[in-house]
């Protein structure tokens, strides 16, 4: 079966457009900002402004892979994805992405407030014309900018709550768009070969493995006053500053470990593949001290 030529599209196929793993992360800051906001929402609508913004992530992921078709085709790693194994066709992920993406902007509208809502459609068109499709293909400072559509969801949670924007959700935003060259860099480094086949002008493949190391420890070490940041702004307590203070330290030491490191070794598990998945649960862990935090203070 060829490209041109679709098989119909099964549920999974939808559910895989939507990139489910990357959207529980981004799914966890949103409720975390929902969590930490001052006021509360009733249940039924928590709930829905939560699956507003996993909807609507969903569909800027859908809406990528319809313009990535081609790039994914040529990467080993998204090679498997609906559109470039041809399980379906592009004209249905457009009206999948743009369908879902109206539904989970009105909803949030109507359910919360219309600021959420804008907030919403904004780190989705953001997502879409800004990173993937002016940045991305252009320069290597694409994640740096484009990670911004990131970082919205704890604006996005706390708008739904509050409608309007104040310093904590700022910082946590601060803080996803710093993690993001460090957490992207890490992978980009063991899977460049994939990148520069597909001719995407990622840091490694531009400037080369000593400048990407020397990138993610400089992006490191902006992280981490963005990590603090929330305590010493008072803006959290003791139980944040302290898990903030050792989960940074060890991602730290191992930012470190890359930069000393001269090459990847793709088949192995090095000090990038590892920088990478602590970047993960890195991000976990300091959203659950915020709640944490927040709850304990009472605050
Ligand atoms: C422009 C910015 C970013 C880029 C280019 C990027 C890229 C990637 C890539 C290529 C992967 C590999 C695995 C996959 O395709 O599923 C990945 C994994 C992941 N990303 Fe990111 N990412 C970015 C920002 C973010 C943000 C903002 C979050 C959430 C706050 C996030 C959460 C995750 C998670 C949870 C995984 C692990 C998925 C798994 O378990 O396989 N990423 N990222
Ligand atoms: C709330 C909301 C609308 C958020 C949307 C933004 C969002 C899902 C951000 C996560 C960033 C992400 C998945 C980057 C993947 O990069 P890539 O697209 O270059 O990865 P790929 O090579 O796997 O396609």
């Amino acid at each position: 079966m060829t490209a041109s030529v679709p098989l119909p599209a099964e549920w999974r196929d939808f559910v895989a457009l939507t990139k489910p793993r990357v959207m529980t992360l981004v799914v966890f800051t949103g409720l975390c900002g929902l969590l930490v906001a001052p006021g509360t929402l009733p249940p039924a609508l928590a709930f829905t402004a939560i699956l507003c913004i996993a909807l609507g992530a969903g569909a800027a992921g859908a809406l990528n892979q319809w313009y990535e078709a081609d790039r994914d085709a040529r990467m080993k790693r998204t090679a498997g994805r609906p559109l470039p194994a041809g399980r379906m066709s592009r004209e249905s992920a457009l009206h999948f992405g743009v369908g879902l993406s109206f539904f989970s902007v009105l909803l949030m509208g109507v359910a919360t407030n219309w600021f959420a809502a804008a907030v919403l459609a904004v780190s989705i068109l953001f997502y879409v014309f800004i990173y993937t499709i002016w940045l991305k293909p252009r320069t290597a400072q694409n994640i740096v900018i484009g990670g911004a559509a990131g970082a919205f969801p704890p604006l996005i949670g706390w708008a739904a709550v509050t409608g309007d924007i104040a310093a904590l959700p700022i910082a946590l935003f601060a803080l996803i768009f710093f993690w993001t060259p460090p957490h992207f860099w890490s992978l980009a480094l063991f899977v460049r070969m994939d990148y520069a086949n597909a001719g995407i002008p990622m840091l490694p493949v531009v400037a080369g493995e000593t400048a990407t190391r020397r990138q993610i420890l400089l992006y490191t070490a902006i992280m981490a006053v963005a990590a603090l940041a929330p305590v010493l702004l008072r803006l959290t307590g003791l139980i944040y500053g302290l898990t903030a203070l050792v989960a940074t330290g060890i991602f730290a030491a191992m930012a470190l470990q890359v930069s000393l490191r001269r090459e990847t070794d793709p088949a192995r598990m090095g000090p990038e593949k590892r920088l990478f998945k602590y970047s993960v649960l890195y991000l976990f862990l300091l959203f659950a001290a915020v709640v944490v935090d927040h709850w304990v203070r009472g605050a």
